[in-house]
């Protein structure tokens, strides 16, 4: 226990709040968030979770159900006393949960909620963020000025009460039998004066049916009869699980109940994917897919978030049932054919759930695909979001990754949202592979080099900036028979691909004064490549460059320089190649060098020149020169040499 625990009279105990859990509850408290009935829904959220905890541990200890088969969520409120109560027949808290799960903060939603709130810079308090978090419990605070929780973990004798005001501290007391259910949990919220409202059977009704119409345990609202004078149970909600209702018996506002229910995500799901499957294994699945990136999209562990049931019994969210490059879509699968009280080892490799998620995960793919094909802008925005996590299954799943590549779009030196088989299609004559090239940025790529020669001839680039992309082209054979080749890696195949006409520049050299050229140009490289050393692995003429006059590639063989980069940034890894240095033989600069270097006696000066090209060259890769202090005087001396 983290809190510090006063033994007040009798067996009261006080317990502080974990200081993040202050800081919610004083959100809470002062919330200015208009939409304060999610209070409710978080409730019955939990109430119907505990029920499914419940009847899962039922599954292997039946006895604990016994007395009371039937799980149910019951909603009663008093307008004089101003207190609106929710109960539920679930699993119930033990002293010890009760302190863990109502005074800490465990759930990363809410971690999320309170790092955003840090992050917030609108200047309000952040009150519009509760609306896009699931902050759970606290936000009965939201509408209670004092809240009361009895709870009876269910097989458990005792049970105890939890009651504070949300400032700073809860008091914790073993409850008298007559005050706690039999099983699970009450809970009691002592209304604001302004929120009294909540106890009218009105709103509750309101509440219940826009928010929770979905949760699979039935919700009953008590009223007193005027009449008899006796308590009636109205059914609110009859439990029975939307996904095994039939499509046409669903609405669109049922679906998105559902989702937001079942995801804790609160926008609108992109498209929706219900299914049965029948056959050898017979399932059913109610999938989705958000319309915006979950906050834990680019979490290291990149758990999934479908849920498995078993003949409608929640099993577990941990199942894995989709490959980690769809960790966004949200949903439950339902299996007829798992044996229900399969343990959650057990699951990992049963057969019968490698069969679902084989079937699942082709069944998005191919929805997605019928998607981009239907809706190009929806599918755009969707491939915005999550494109850079699709993108991991083409080197995680080599299997599909063919019908992957028919998903992926690019941004290409030809425009946006670019397939590969468009890329395929405008390819030039003689072209043979499918360029590419990494960078950290778009405009960061689109500024280096290499890309000059591509551009002069109109070949088309796929311009590479996810921090994925560095992985899956080392593995991907190619599209189309096509292979995949970076534009900074080895030699480059432009020779064969003809400039565009208008751009051909008139060439009115004579044989001779081109033979002269040659000759000086090959004397200029032996020369920069005996000045440069051990610092390139080689110096050679390029074919890739148009307007500047030096670039750095990587050796034919190894990988590409941004890969390596990355590499480089990873601990312990150490790759270190030697760059190429290409030079570009129509640029006047080295032009200008070589006709120096004939004949030049002293060549000291040409030394610097020759550190200067591979220290720009350096320069325009992102990279530092490779001694700044030498850099600068070099520069310094030309330039004086230049303005003298
Ligand atoms: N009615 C209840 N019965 C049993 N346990 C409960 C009940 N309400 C809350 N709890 C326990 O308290 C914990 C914290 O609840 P809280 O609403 O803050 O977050 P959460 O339910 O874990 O998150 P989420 O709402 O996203 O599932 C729950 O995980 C659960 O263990």
């Amino acid at each position: 226990m983290s809190d510090q625990t006063q033994q007040a009279a009798g067996e009261t105990e006080t317990h502080s709040f974990e200081a993040e859990v202050s800081r919610l509850l004083h959100l809470m408290v002062h919330a200015v968030y208009s939409n304060k009935d999610i209070f409710l829904r978080e409730l019955i959220s939990n109430a119907a979770d505990a029920c499914e905890k419940l009847r899962h541990e039922a599954l292997t200890n039946s006895d604990l159900i016994k007395d009371d088969p039937d799980f149910k969520i019951t909603l009663s409120s008093d307008g004089e006393a101003g207190t609106l109560t929710v109960c539920d027949n679930g699993i119930g808290m033990s002293k010890a949960e009760l302190i863990d799960n109502l005074g800490t903060i465990a759930k990363s939603g809410t971690r999320a909620f309170l790092d955003q709130l840090a992050n917030n810079s609108n200047g309000d308090d952040g009150s519009a963020l509760i609306g896009q978090f699931g902050i759970g419990f606290y936000s009965a605070f939201m509408v209670a000025d004092k809240v009361e929780v009895v709870s009876r973990r269910a097989g458990d004798s005792e049970a105890w009460s939890w009651v504070s005001d949300g400032h700073g501290s809860y008091e914790l007391s073993p409850a008298a039998d007559e005050d706690a259910l039999p099983r699970g949990t009450k809970i009691v919220m002592y209304l604001k004066d302004e929120e009294k409202s909540f106890a009218d059977a009105v709103s509750i009704r309101r509440i219940v049916r826009d928010y929770s119409s979905h949760v699979p345990v039935p919700i009953q609202l008590m009223q007193m009869d005027e009449e008899s004078g006796q308590l009636e149970a109205e059914d609110l909600t009859d439990g029975s699980a939307l996904w095994t209702k039939s499509k046409s018996d669903i609405t669109q506002e049922q679906y998105k109940d559902f989702y937001q229910y079942s995801s804790g995500q609160f926008d609108e799901p992109a498209l929706t994917i219900h299914y049965r499957a029948e056959g050898r294994t017979e399932y059913s699945v109610l999938a989705f897919l958000p319309e915006t990136k979950p906050f834990d999209l680019f979490d290291p562990n990149r758990k999934g978030r479908i849920k498995l049931y078993v003949r409608r019994v929640f099993i577990t969210d941990d199942a894995d049932i989709l490959p980690a490059y769809l960790r966004f879509v949200r949903g439950i699968v339902d299996s007829e054919d798992i044996p229900l009280n399969i343990s959650r080892e057990m699951l990992q490799d049963n057969p019968i759930l490698t069969a679902i998620s084989k079937g699942v995960t082709n069944r998005i793919l191919s929805e997605l695909e019928k998607m981009a094909q239907k809706d190009e802008e929806k599918f755009t925005s969707l491939w915005e979001a999550f494109g850079a996590v699709i993108k991991e299954g083409l080197y995680e799943d080599p299997e599909r990754r063919d019908q992957l590549f028919k998903l992926v779009r690019f941004n290409t030196t030809k425009g946006e949202n670019r397939t590969l088989a468009q890329y395929v299609e405008d390819m030039k004559e003689n072209q043979t592979s499918i360029y590419y090239a990494l960078g950290d940025s778009k405009e960061a790529i689109l500024a280096s080099p290499q890309l000059e020669g591509y551009q002069a001839r109109e070949v088309e680039v796929l311009l590479l900036a996810d921090s994925v992309d560095a992985f899956w082209v080392q593995t991907a054979l190619g599209f189309d028979g096509k292979s995949f080749k970076s534009v900074s890696q080895g030699g480059t195949d432009l020779d064969a691909i003809e400039k565009p006409k208008a751009e051909e520049e008139t060439d009115d050299k004579s044989d001779e004064d081109k033979a002269k050229e040659q000759g000086s140009l090959a004397e200029l490289i032996t020369f920069v490549k005996e000045t440069l050393g051990e610092d390139v692995s080689d110096v050679r003429i390029s074919n890739r460059l148009a307007t500047s006059p030096v670039c750095i590639v990587a050796p034919d063989f190894g990988p590409d320089r941004q890969f390596e980069k990355l590499m480089r940034g990873q601990k312990g890894m150490q790759v270190s190649l030697k760059p190429i240095l290409e030079i570009n033989p129509d640029h006047g600069l080295v032009l200008a060098l070589a006709s120096q270097l004939e004949g030049a006696a002293d060549k000291s000066d040409l030394k610097d020149g020759a550190y200067l090209l591979l220290d720009q060259a350096l320069i325009l890769d992102g990279e530092h020169p490779a001694n700044p202090a030498e850099f600068a005087s070099r520069l310094s001396k030309v330039m004086m040499a230049g303005f003298k």
